[in-house]
This record gives structure tokens, sequence and C-alpha cells, in this order.
């Protein structure tokens, strides 16, 4: 039987064709994968440069063109006939000697540049690769056919032409000599190339190659699962090398957490983990985000991603708050009450006033959130001898005792009224796991398993209470906990190190954004400022290295006379993405504040545009081809009433704007194609001149 491995290009160009040539063309690859009498046979092609290439004949002039080995037959593109047999003569295919991954060359492409090489390098003595000697240059993998050219390059520009002509594992070592970096950074920017870690290869054998290029090649058992890569998206299949090692390794004997900025696949890489914890078969997995709203998008993207229903079966998906309510609810026998905001905002000032009114409401709750419910601190002695990170204003003996007492009236008038807050809830519920044998996890019913895996996104807002609740959830054990997030987007107070809680995490960091076009990219890290971000892990994060995959337009920043006029002018420019053919669904507004949302659903629904309005915070975790964020304004972005004065504590004002800043950050990087900002009177003092 022949074994079929298809490349990502093979979907997409079944995609483009009419629907009769497309089902004829699945027909077929069906016949192929049967190796029935009707199975379309390899046709050789003259003159390639490779003997292994060949055609399928598909279906009426459309033809496959496949690379073959022993019995594996690496379907590359599906064409027209002509540009299949072009296709089939221009290319040669090799195994990388470094890193054992499959490439694919345009010979013929590069034979041509090389001539305008040779006459470029004839007019300099410069050589851009002249510290490099020809052992590191194969050691890092370097084709010794290519060795002779990367001789001829003089300049930068030389070598970014080469690039769209270079398989990446070639060109990603080459770009860091080039760019006078060591043969180590090289080979650290190989190793993002690297899928399935190899210890020695062999150049011959393309079909062990294959196994290790999941992002060009993925084998395909039988025609069921050929129907299914045909119909799911690109994300579902094809995972990039680093996303592909750290979703598929079979084992990680610590919790793992990956980091990463906007767009660089963590919520894919821990939906594939997820699926591949499933199918491991181990025991339940939890899919915690951080709101039901992101959760529903999960939800269907694991739909889509596990196709065995027993296995999406041990997959759940949910938010933490959720899951501190059902283990409360369990062990109490009803559904706890949660205490209102505004509740709780007049309970503060009624404590500040009982205080003397020496620090205001707002500092009370970030004593009692940050400081109390942070390190689950339950008497005044333990308050007194805590350490109070994070908090700038020093607090004597006398003014904790007074801070205690205030704090103390409010979680009693709570525990009077049967109130709690999420925060609570989440240490009763840790408290309570810590208690039972992990029934209280169970929706069906008790005396089930808890938790064997939990796999968590959006990780960069969870607040310690929230990771200790996560750890009580889950045994330690191998695979057991897996975290993704982005410290740069966090959006809420939280800013805790995961090994302060004793999640002593195994790190990782992906760079390659996939979302954005670099623009936006390149725009929103001068919004954000470029600077390093704290939380989750010990020390910061840089936004070093982080990079798109693809150019797109800059974006466009709008001034207007006054709020109405800006409005006028949101209708306008949604009206023209809508004539660009943009549906509707894939366009979002945003805003900062309610008042201004409310104003923006008005306007729109008056213009009969039917596009999703939210705050800024309701765009976490999600993304749109277009979005658009109105109001970006002086006085409105930061939002003052979120502020903690200077004069009260001037560290925490600078976490409250750089939240805010990082708040407008994470809404800009939602957007997949186009970015558009407006405001009137000042612009925010966030954007970028
Ligand atoms: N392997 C892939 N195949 C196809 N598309 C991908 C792949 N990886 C990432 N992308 C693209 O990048 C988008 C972003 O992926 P994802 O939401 O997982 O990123 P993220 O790092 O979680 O982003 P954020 O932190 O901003 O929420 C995907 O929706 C998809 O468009």
């Amino acid at each position: 039987m022949p074994r079929l491995a298809i490349a990502p290009d093979v979907p997409r160009d079944l995609d483009a064709l009419d629907r009769s040539a497309r089902r004829d063309a699945i027909v077929a690859l069906r016949r192929f994968l049967l190796n029935t009498a009707s199975a379309p046979h390899p046709e050789r092609v003259r003159n390639t440069r490779d003997p292994r290439v060949a055609t399928l004949r598909l279906a009426d002039r459309l033809r496959g063109v496949v690379v073959r080995q022993r019995d594996v037959y690496w379907l590359l593109t599906a064409l027209p006939d002509a540009e299949a047999w072009s296709f089939a003569q221009r290319h040669r295919f090799t195994v990388n000697t470094a890193i054992g991954v499959a490439e694919v060359w345009d010979a013929e492409a590069l034979d041509r540049v090389e001539p305008a090489l040779r006459r470029s390098a004839g007019s300099t003595g410069a050589r851009l690769f002249a510290h490099v000697c020809d052992s590191d240059l194969l050691g890092l993998g370097i084709d010794a056919r290519l060795v002779p050219l990367v001789r001829l390059i003089t300049t930068d520009a030389n070598l970014e032409a080469l690039e769209p002509l270079l398989p990446e594992s070639q060109y990603a070592p080459l770009l860091v000599l080039g760019q006078g970096g060591s043969v180590a950074e090289a080979w650290r920017a190989l190793d993002t190339r690297v899928a399935v870690p190899v210890t020695s290869v062999d150049v011959t054998d393309l079909p062990a190659a294959l196994e290790r290029t999941p992002d060009r090649a993925v084998f395909v058992p039988d025609p069921g699962t050929l129907d299914r890569i045909l119909a799911t998206p690109h994300w579902a299949t094809f995972l990039y090398p680093t996303q592909h090692r750290l979703a598929h390794r079979e084992l990680y004997e610590s919790p793992v957490l990956v980091t990463g900025g906007a767009g660089t696949g963590k919520t894919l890489v821990a939906l594939h983990r997820a699926r591949h914890l499933a199918h491991g078969g181990a025991g339940r997995v939890l899919f915690l985000t951080f709101s039901q709203n992101v959760a529903g998008d999960a939800s269907a993207k694991l739909d889509v991603l596990v196709d065995d229903p027993e296995v999406r079966a041990r997959i759940e998906v949910g938010n933490v708050d959720r899951l501190a309510h059902r283990i409360v609810a369990e062990a109490e026998g009803r559904p706890p009450l949660l205490v209102g905001g505004p509740d709780l905002a007049a309970l503060w000032q009624e404590a500040a006033h009982i205080t003397g009114d020496e620090h205001s409401p707002a500092f009370l709750l970030r004593e009692w959130e940050q400081v109390i419910l942070a390190q689950n601190l339950c008497t005044v002695q333990e308050y007194l001898a805590a350490a109070r990170n994070g908090r700038s204003v020093e607090l004597d003996h006398e003014q904790r005792t007074a801070v205690w007492k205030a704090i103390e009236y409010v979680t009693e008038r709570l525990r009077a009224s049967g109130r709690r807050t999420l925060l609570q809830l989440a240490a009763e519920a840790s408290t309570l796991l810590g208690r039972t044998t992990g029934d209280l996890l169970d929706d069906e019913g008790p005396a089930r398993e808890p938790y064997r895996h939990i796999v968590v996104d959006e990780a960069q807002d969870l607040h310690p209470a929230q990771w200790r609740l996560l750890r009580a959830a889950v045994p330690p054990a191998g695979n057991d906990l897996f975290i993704v997030g982005d410290p740069h987007q966090r959006v809420f107070d939280t800013r805790v190190a995961l090994s302060t809680l004793g999640i002593k995490a195994e790190t990782h960091h992906l760079t390659i954004s996939h979302r954005l076009p670099q623009e936006i990219l390149s725009w929103g890290i001068r919004l954000r400022g470029g600077n390093a971000a704290d939380g989750l892990v010990d020390g910061v994060v840089h936004l070093f290295g982080f990079r798109s995959t693809h150019p797109g337009a800059r974006p466009a920043v709008r001034e207007y006379a006054s709020p109405e006029a800006e409005l006028a002018g949101l209708v306008n420019h949604l009206r023209e993405w809508i004539n660009d053919g943009v549906p509707a669904e894939e366009i979002a507004v945003a805003a900062r504040t309610g008042e201004i949302v409310r104003g923006a659903k008005a306007a729109l629904a008056e213009a009969r545009l039917a596009v999703r309005v939210s705050t800024l915070h309701g765009l976490k975790g999600l993304e749109f081809r277009r979005v658009a964020l109105v109001g970006i304004a002086e006085g409105v972005v930061p939002a003052p009433e979120t502020l903690t004065p200077a004069s009260e504590d001037p560290t925490a004002r600078a976490h409250d704007v750089q939240r805010e800043r990082g708040l407008l950050y994470m809404a800009c990087m939602r957007a997949t194609e186009r970015l558009y900002l407006s405001y009137s009177g000042r612009a925010s003092p966030f954007l970028p001149p």
C-alpha cells in the first residue's frame, strides 16, 4: 500500500478549484490511498532535477506533484498540467544535514540569480559571510551546493532577496550570521525549525525526514483523515515546528509555561496539547481560559480539532471562576451568592470611613486582593508579619492594624449577607479541595477521578488565589499543568511569578506572530513601549525578537473634531471595509468605556452595520480581520478612575498606567489584517507619534 503525506499547499490548491474538479481530485486521492485498480499512477516527468519526482493525474487537466521514495509519496501541490510539470522540473528536495527536516528548493530560480550575485560580487571585495568558515556553514546544515552561492553574497539586501527561494531551515541560520550573529545564535534560530529532535540524520531517508517536518508534510493513513484535513483550517493540521514540539512532547516532568507575543499561536498550542493529552487517555483534561466568551471559542476550536467523540469528551472547557463556583456549590449544596460591584464599592467606602479615611477605598481593596488574598492571610498576626511586595506605601504596625480592621469590616459584612467575591470563591474552593479526594471536581457525580491534566490559556491575568485553586485541582505529576500566556497583554492587576506559588515551571518562549502583519506588530510595540513585562516567569519577559511572518497595512489613526464626527467617521470607515468584501462578523469595534460602546452601537445600528461592538476587555483572546478602536482619547485611555493617585501610591499608579497600556495593546493585537483607531479632542498619551 502506498503511504501518502500531504503538504499544506494541497488543501489550498484544491479549495481554489471548481466543485467538480475538486470532487474528482478527492476521489482520485481516495483511490490512491486505497490502492484501487482505478487509482492514479505516478507518471515520470522529463528533465526533472530529482529522479524521485512524478505526477499523479487527479482530474481533467489537473495533476498532483509527488516525490516518491520507497512506499512514501509526498504530495506537494495540485496544479493544472503545465504548471505541475514545470513545478516538478524546477524543484529539488533534500534532507537538512543538521536537523533532518525535509527541504524544498526552487533550484531553477536559484540558478537564475547566480549570475547577478556573481556580477555584484565582482565589483567589491566585501563578503557578508567572510567571517564564517565553510565547516561552520556545513555544520549548521547549509546545503553543500548552496555554499558557493553564499560566498557570493555581499550585502543584507542580497541575502533578503534570496529568502523566498530558500527553505526556512537554510535561511534562518544565514539571516542570523548575516546580521553578525554568532554560530551559537544561528543554531538557536535553526532550533525554531525543529519539531522532532534528532540525534543522527540519514540524508538519504526522505520518509524519515517527512516525519520530522509536520509543518510541510502530514501522513494521511485513510480517506477519513484526508476528508478531515481538507475540511478543516490550516492550524488544525499543520503546526509550525516549535508549536508542534511543545504540543506533542510525550512527557513534561514538571509544569510547563509557554510565553510569547500576540498571535504566536499560544492558544493553538494549548488546544493541540489538550488534544494530545486526551488522546493519551491518562485521564480527564481541563482546558481553562479566562472568560466564558473565550471558552466558547476554545470549545468550538476543539470540536474542529478532535474528531473522535470519546477523546473530545475527555476535555472539559471552562473558566476558573466557573470551576470555583462549581466546587463551592457542590460542597455547600447550593450555588454561592456573589456580591455585585456597586454593593462591594459601597462597603469599601464605609470601611475607609470607619478607619478615619486615612486610606482610600481603592487602596484598601488593593491591599485585600494583592496582599491578603494573594497570600491567603487569615489572621491579623499573619498580616502583620507578611511581606507586601509591589506595595510602595509603607505601613507601620498601627496602620496595618487599622487596615486589617477595615478589611475585616468588609469581609464580616459579606459573610453576614452570605455573599462572596470571585476571588474569595477561588480561595474557598482550593481550601475545600484540600479536604477532599477530588470528588468535588466532578460535574456528574461523586467519587469520580480528579483532573489528570490542566491546560491554562490567557494565564497572565490569573490571581494567586486562582493559581492555588488550579494547583489543588490537579495532582502534582508529569503532564499536570500546561500554561500559556503573555505578560505584555495583562489587563488586570496580577503580576505573580508562578514559582512563588510553588509552581516550578519549565519555560518556553514563542516569538513569531502568525496573526499580525509586521506593520501592526511594530506599531503595537511602540505603543506598548517595548519594555519588558513581569509576571508568570521569574524576572521579566522581553519583546526582543518578536516579529511577524508577513507584511500588511500600517494602522490608521484618525483625529476628529467631536465625538459625533468620530462616530460618523467610524460608520464611513466600516462601510468601506464592508465594500472591500469583508464580512461583518469579521469586524470588531471596541472602546474603553461603556458609554462610548453604547454610542458606537447606536450609530452602527442606525447605519445598519451589524458588527460586534464591545469594551476593550471584551476583545481578550479573540481575533478579527479588521478592528476599529474608538474614543482612544486623552482622559479616556487610560481611564482616569482606574488610576491610583500618585500622591497615595506612586508604584500602584505606575502599575495602573502600565495595565491600561497593556489593555490598549492587547486590543490592537487582535487584528489579522487592518487596525483603525480614532479619537476626538486630544489623542491618548499611549498612541505613538
Ligand atoms: N500553525 C498555524 N497555522 C495556521 N495559523 C496559525 C498557526 N499558528 C498561529 N496561526 C495564526 O495565528 C493566530 C493566532 O493564534 P493564537 O490565537 O493561538 O495566538 P496567541 O499567541 O494565543 O495570541 P494572543 O496571545 O494574542 O491571544 C491564529 O488564529 C492563526 O490565524
